[in-house]
């Protein structure tokens, strides 16, 4: 008997439905169940449901709607009339009434610093604080891990390291360093390994083994990253000689070192002009037509909304491939509001006088500035000196991942921002950015990837709030009084985090460059 006629009987009656059920299950039930749904990825048992509320932050404004979720994607979103109504074996209907169902916040400028300095901010701590802050997808810079993100090598060690930690999707920035720039082929594999995108530091970075490039390094970058067509993001300031530091004679003690307008006066804004204008010199190759056309050109943490981004304006409207981002402390914060020796407000650039904050809000209202991210970056609380209060010796970096949204909200809707511009800044623009196709928006076919918070209620940040990140001590923003309070987080699907817990297994998933 030929092999096929044993088929035969089986594919009589029956067993035809039976096959073709079964492969069904096999190739599209079964996917779903391995690749995500699993055990402890969610606080909510359910893989098939319903977000209700009054405000749903759409693609066509803020509606009353229904946003319906089967395993890890969107796969309705619905006026509230037409959604499927709580009944037996159908979707489970999750009713938030007032609050605020928007996409989850994309923040493109985290250092996780695992390898090497877990203990500053890890894949574990950094990915809870993100859940717990509404967070559902992050790009963690390459320092100040140890080693840093400089080749495929360490990239894989990253890739390592963050295997089994991820409580939301992460991807991954590598690093521009002179060496890389010296052999070209290192970029190459750092970018095929999977680096969505390279970063540098015109300036000294802060760690010796991450050492700065110039505007030539990056202008010889920029062809390899338009075959990819992948970002070049840029800390941008140059170091140029302060009025300040000259007046100190070589080996004199800092004076004054406790008062923050002394370590202003070391970091002036014509380190960032130069930088910028630098920058924009090379950000020509990028136009349509140019050596890197396809490569494009992102200048992180902006604190200059004056020459420095008149700068970054004139060079979008001549044809280069640029955009920008600001952090929440500089729209949150004012320089001559720093008490002196509060070194968690220490960070690269300064924290600007008040106008500036207030010329940045303006600039984020008018589209002028693309995005924000927390430029979050932690260090062990030790190396803060908050003893001591030493401004200049102090680590620069400010940690904030878990509370961008309620602050982005309490400093944004006194100057009457909206919630469309929330997700403008958080969630659209990051995933052009960082290119996150099923990212960014409540859509039919995008991730399920949601956050649900209420902008009306205010918290006291002080420690009876529950606090995931690493250091509480070491954030500017502790004793503030903040609204907008996050109810739960989705992360592709599962429910990540709800009213203070989070989901026991960490199912996030390492974000690869999209071909
Ligand atoms: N190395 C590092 O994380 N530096 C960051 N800290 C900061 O305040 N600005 C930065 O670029
Ligand atoms: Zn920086
Ligand atoms: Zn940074």
């Amino acid at each position: 008997m030929e092999p096929a006629d044993l088929l035969k009987p089986l594919l009589r009656g029956w067993s035809l439905p039976l096959l073709v059920f079964t492969v069904a299950y096999t190739l599209v039930y079964l996917p779903f169940v391995e690749k995500g749904l699993e055990e402890g990825c969610s606080l909510l048992p359910e893989t098939h449901f319903v977000l209700y509320s009054k405000r749903v932050v759409t693609p066509n404004g803020v509606v009353p709607a229904a946003v319906e979720v089967e395993g890890e994607r969107i796969i309705s979103v619905v006026k509230r009339s037409e959604a499927p109504k709580q009944r037996d074996g159908g979707p489970r209907v999750l009713d938030y009434s007032n609050a605020v169902i928007m996409p989850g916040l994309i923040d493109v400028h985290v250092h996780l610093n695992e390898p090497g300095r877990t203990e500053w901010e890890g894949f574990l701590t950094g990915t809870q604080a993100a859940a717990a802050g509404g967070v559902t997808a992050l790009v963690d810079m390459p320092l100040n891990s140890f080693p840093t993100t400089t080749s495929k090598d360490t990239l894989l060690l990253k890739l390592e390291a963050a295997k089994g930690k991820l409580f939301v999707d992460v991807g991954f920035w590598g690093g521009l360093v002179p060496e890389n720039v010296a052999n070209l082929t290192v970029m190459d594999e750092l970018l095929n390994a999977g680096a969505l995108g390279l970063k540098s530091f015109m300036c000294p970075s802060g760690i010796n083994d991450f050492p700065h490039t110039t505007a030539e390094d990056i202008k010889a970058a920029l062809p390899v990253l338009a075959r990819y067509g992948r970002p070049m993001l840029v800390h941008a300031e140059v170091v140029q000689p302060s009025p300040e530091e000259r007046s100190l004679q070589p080996g004199e003690p800092s004076e004054n070192s406790r008062l923050y307008s002394r370590y202003h006066g070391t970091r002036p804004l014509s380190w960032e002009r130069t930088a910028v204008q630098q920058l924009t010199e090379v950000a020509k190759d990028t136009a349509v037509g140019g050596p890197a056309e396809g490569a494009h050109i992102h200048v992180v943490h902006l604190s200059d909304p004056e020459e420095s981004l008149h700068l970054i304006k004139e060079a979008k409207a001549a044809g280069s491939s640029m955009s920008v981002e600001t952090s929440p402390h500089y729209l949150a914060f004012a320089a001559e509001e720093i008490p002196d020796g509060e070194t968690q407000f220490k960070c690269n650039p300064p924290i600007r006088h008040a106008d500036y904050r207030e010329l940045l809000w303006k600039a984020l209202q008018a589209g002028d500035i693309d995005m924000i991210s927390t430029d979050h970056s932690p260090s062990a609380p030790e190396m803060k000196l908050l003893e001591e209060g030493d401004f200049l010796k102090a680590w620069g970096g400010i940690s904030s991942l878990q509370f961008v949204l309620p602050v982005t909200w309490t400093y944004g809707a006194s100057r009457g921002i909206t919630l469309e511009q929330l997700v403008k800044w958080w969630s659209t623009g990051p995933s052009k950015l960082a290119n996150f196709p099923r990212k960014g928006s409540l859509e039919f076919g995008k991730d399920a990837d949601i956050v649900i918070w209420d902008p009306e209620a205010s918290f006291i940040l002080d420690s009876n709030y529950p606090i995931f990140h690493k250091h509480k001590q070491v954030t500017p923003y502790a004793g503030q009084t903040l609204s907008g309070k996050v109810i739960a987080t989705f992360a592709r699907g599962h429910e990540v985090f709800r009213e203070g817990y989070h989901a026991p297994r960490p199912c996030g998933t390492p974000l690869l460059p999209v071909h």
